[in-house]
């Protein structure tokens, strides 16, 4: 027979981890932490959003889907996952960027395990470099060191510096850890207008030969589209040490959006902002934007990225 005080002592420590665990049950609820509670992928949602969402883009649609499902099935991947969205201005990199966010994190963009970097922004002095070098290999590792499921977007990567691209080549990798850190589920999206004149000029001959938009296919672009950023001088080191390496998994081309693109993009605006979708007004808006080229008038040259300012000034 345990003596009493035991007894009691057992029963006290079995209160207190009890305690102890709702209370940090308690706190996952609350606090945004590296848990299923907060990160966890909806494949039907990133489908359904893909597809009522993100108009005109059916190849990106397409792979973003593959890519992010396939990667997140898999409990153990073999490299973290990295995607580089193409194409022209206002096309919706970043508005895919964001629904992937949307899907896999409970905050979206806003949870603090999705990390936004902007080259011209974030490392704006050639001078520099090597600090920013130092800091963002630090960063990366930290955040990846904090959650394993860390999401980094890369805007403007046609412009970043060769010396940062290196950097964060590592990371990108098959390595199963480096410094005792593993980034396999990780994933990196770098976006670029690179390869955007490319995808544009065969959208056009689609266009001019009659044929459907949607009959485009990855490979119409991909080989254009890849000399195109290999021997643009910006772009091409970008090219050459990521993409030609294969730590780029997947290359996703964004096509320039057209005048009923334009409009559903209104139409979305005004839907998101409560107001009652008005065709008129839409395609009001819509016919204010400039397109291009100058003769046929195809593509809007800003793609759909103005439409909440035009907006404003309509309703
Ligand atoms: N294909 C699209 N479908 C639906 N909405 C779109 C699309 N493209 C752009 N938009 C709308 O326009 C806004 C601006 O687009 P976004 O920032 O994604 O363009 P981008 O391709 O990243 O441009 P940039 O290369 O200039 O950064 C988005 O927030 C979204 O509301």
């Amino acid at each position: 027979i345990e003596p009493i005080s035991t007894t009691i002592a057992v029963g006290m420590a079995a209160t207190l981890t009890a305690f102890l665990a709702s209370y940090q049950n308690i706190l996952y609820y609350f606090h945004e932490c590296c848990r299923p509670e907060w990160i966890s992928f909806n494949r039907t949602g990133l489908e359904a959003d893909l597809q009522r969402k993100l108009f005109g883009q059916h190849i990106a649609s397409r792979i973003i889907l593959k890519a992010v499902n396939g990667f997140m099935s898999n409990d153990n991947p073999k490299k973290p996952l990295v995607l580089s969205l193409h194409g022209w201005t206002g096309t919706g990199k970043n508005f895919v960027s964001k629904l992937i966010a949307e899907n896999l994190y409970k905050e979206g963009m806003d949870s603090s395990f999705v990390h936004v970097f902007t080259s011209t922004l974030h490392f704006p002095h050639p001078s520099q470099y090597d600090t920013y070098k130092t800091q963002l290999q630090q960063w990366i590792k930290g955040n990846v060191t904090n959650c394993e499921r860390s999401m980094f977007i890369f805007d403007e990567m046609d412009k970043m510096h060769p010396g940062l691209i290196d950097s964060i080549k590592p990371y990108l990798d098959y390595y199963e850890k480096l410094d005792g850190v593993s980034y396999r589920k990780a994933i990196f999206i770098f976006l670029s207008n690179a390869g955007g004149d490319s995808i544009i000029k065969t959208a056009l001959e689609f266009w001019k030969a009659g044929r459907n938009r949607e009959e485009i296919e990855l490979r119409d672009l991909e080989t254009l589209v890849s000399l195109s950023v290999f021997n643009n001088n910006e772009s091409g080191f970008y090219h050459t040490s990521l993409i030609d390496r294969h730590l780029v998994d997947f290359f996703v081309p964004f096509l320039p959006l057209e005048y009923r693109h334009v409009v559903q993009c209104v139409l979305a605006e005004m839907e998101a902002r409560g107001l009652k979708p008005d065709q008129e007004v839409a395609d009001i808006v819509a016919k204010d934007l400039v397109y291009f080229p100058k003769s046929e008038r195809v593509f809007s040259v800003k793609g759909c990225k103005t439409i909440e300012s035009k907006l404003d000034y309509y309703t």
